[in-house]
């Protein structure tokens, strides 16, 4: 199942800066671990936005939900989920 998943990060501005730095680098372990893994095929940036658009590769919602919900930055993020699915125009369905 596919889903594209829109993350809006919003880090306090009096987060100490060495924590906000652990924070990121967690968030970066963890991202390249589920994309290695096939469950995060894609993840762009929006351009002049602390946001990407990313599309999951999971077998449920509820594995959507414990993936997303284990995210370091999950606490500072705000989540948009829109479920995907085939079009009749596509020429690789
Ligand atoms: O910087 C972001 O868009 C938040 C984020 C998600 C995965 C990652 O490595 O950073």
């Amino acid at each position: 199942m596919l889903f594209q998943v829109r993350m809006d990060v919003c880090l306090p501005h009096d987060l100490d800066p060495k924590t906000r730095s652990e924070i990121v680098a967690e968030e970066k372990q963890y991202a390249q671990e589920l994309q290695r893994a096939g469950k995060w095929p894609h993840i762009w940036r929006i351009v002049g936005e602390y946001a990407n658009i990313s599309v999951f590769d999971v077998e449920s919602n509820d594995e959507l939900h414990a993936l997303l919900s284990g995210l370091p930055l999950f606490p500072y993020m705000d989540i948009h989920v829109t479920p995907l699915a085939t079009h009749p125009s596509d020429i690789n369905a």
